[in-house]
């Protein structure tokens, strides 16, 4: 073994997934931290994209179409996907692709460079690059993330520190510009979301005028036994809508009833929007935030980038009242984002699922605030 790899191995509890993935001579068998259990696997043989459940692909600009049956058809195939799993497509979203690309091409040189360099962007907890995954317990995903928090907290200042001074600006620029896009296509999404419920324009959107929102580059190295890992283990995610781009690998799926996953087809320039666990809270539960994985390409690496908006840190997420009669009674309990996020941070089989939501609100479903 070259003295490099020692250097690198480091931490042998901890390895960092890149330097495992280059070195596929040293490491034929997969290394047990990221090996899934048997019934979690991903079944490549027996594997068909199943067209007709596919989430359906939405073009946004029908949105502003002076044609109030375009409107009504628009929201009556988001309020159906809703309703169904929270996942649905869209294209035509207005946020301007050249951003993604730039974002993208970052990724793509980062994610290239040494795990040395890479590790100085290592900021500690869910903050710049990451690795190793140390708050993980097995099996450990196989993937690599740049995360760049943005609102309350802002790492930006930090990361930009990091990267060469001529870089320094249009580091900072780009990040910013991303998030006033993805913000204000949040924005557009959470009035689309409050027609479908019939609630009062910004029922919503009046508690995104503070935010928290997250940035995440992922990276998911290619893996010579692809069904024995996972570039993300099942969970839905804590936050109030997620906006994904992803390259056109392909990998994601999405639990369509009890074990049946449904790959999400990469199409190009569209964003997946998936609603996560506060809207399902938010909702009493009419819309859902489901269970989804990333499965592995044995031959390529796969990008994407996920935007992670929820409301004002620290306000209670409170059911509107149109939404709790008797046939829909409260099913969880008032809490803040900041709550469940720390929840959400303290678990150490984060890329596992366990109910969480359910688990942490879902029990004395005191009525609402
Ligand atoms: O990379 C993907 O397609 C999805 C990643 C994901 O689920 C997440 O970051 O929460
Ligand atoms: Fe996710």
């Amino acid at each position: 073994m070259a003295a490099s790899d020692q250097l690198q191995l480091g931490e042998e509890e901890f390895p960092n997934v890149a330097h495992i993935a280059a070195r596929v001579e040293i490491y034929p068998t997969l290394h047990p931290r990221f090996v899934v259990p048997e019934d979690e696997r991903f079944d490549r043989s027996s594997y068909q994209i199943i067209s007709e459940l596919q989430p359906p692909v939405i073009d946004l600009s029908l949105m502003s179409s002076s044609t109030a049956k375009d409107r009504a058809y628009i929201e009556k195939i988001v309020a159906d996907g809703c309703r169904d799993d929270g996942f649905f497509q869209v294209i035509n979203h207005g946020v301007p692709m050249e951003l993604i690309k730039k974002l993208e091409t970052f990724g793509y040189k980062f994610f290239s460079s040494s795990v040395e360099e890479k590790e100085r962007f290592d900021l500690g907890f869910y903050s710049g690059y990451e690795g190793r995954h140390k708050h993980f317990s097995n099996p450990a995903p196989w993937a690599e993330t740049f995360n760049v928090q943005i609102s309350p907290f802002s790492n930006i200042d930090g990361l930009a520190t990091l990267v060469p001074p001529t870089d320094t600006q249009s580091f900072r620029s780009l990040l910013l510009d991303c998030d006033s896009a993805m913000r204000d296509l949040g924005n557009r999404l959470l009035k689309l979301l409050e027609k479908t419920l019939s609630l009062k324009e910004g029922t919503y959107v009046q508690h995104f005028q503070k935010y928290t929102a997250a940035l995440q580059i992922h990276h998911y190295p290619p893996c010579w036994h692809p069904s024995f890992a996972l570039g993300a283990g099942p969970h839905a995610d804590p936050s109030c809508l997620t906006i994904l781009y992803q390259d056109s690998v392909g990998g994601l799926q999405v639990e369509k009833g009890e074990g049946k996953w449904v790959q999400i087809n990469p199409v190009p320039d569209a964003f997946v929007i998936n609603l996560g666990d506060i809207f399902q809270a938010w909702s009493n539960g009419l819309y859902k935030s489901s269970k989804h994985r990333v499965v592995l390409d044995p031959h390529k690496s796969r990008y994407s980038i996920g935007y992670f908006y929820s409301p004002q840190f620290e306000i209670p997420i409170c059911v509107p009242n149109e939404l709790v009669h008797a046939d829909n009674p409260p099913k969880y309990r008032p809490f803040t984002c900041a709550e469940y996020y720390a929840f959400r941070g303290r678990r150490r089989q984060i890329n596992r699922w366990e109910n969480d939501l359910e688990n942490f609100a879902g029990k004395d479903k005191i009525s609402h605030c």
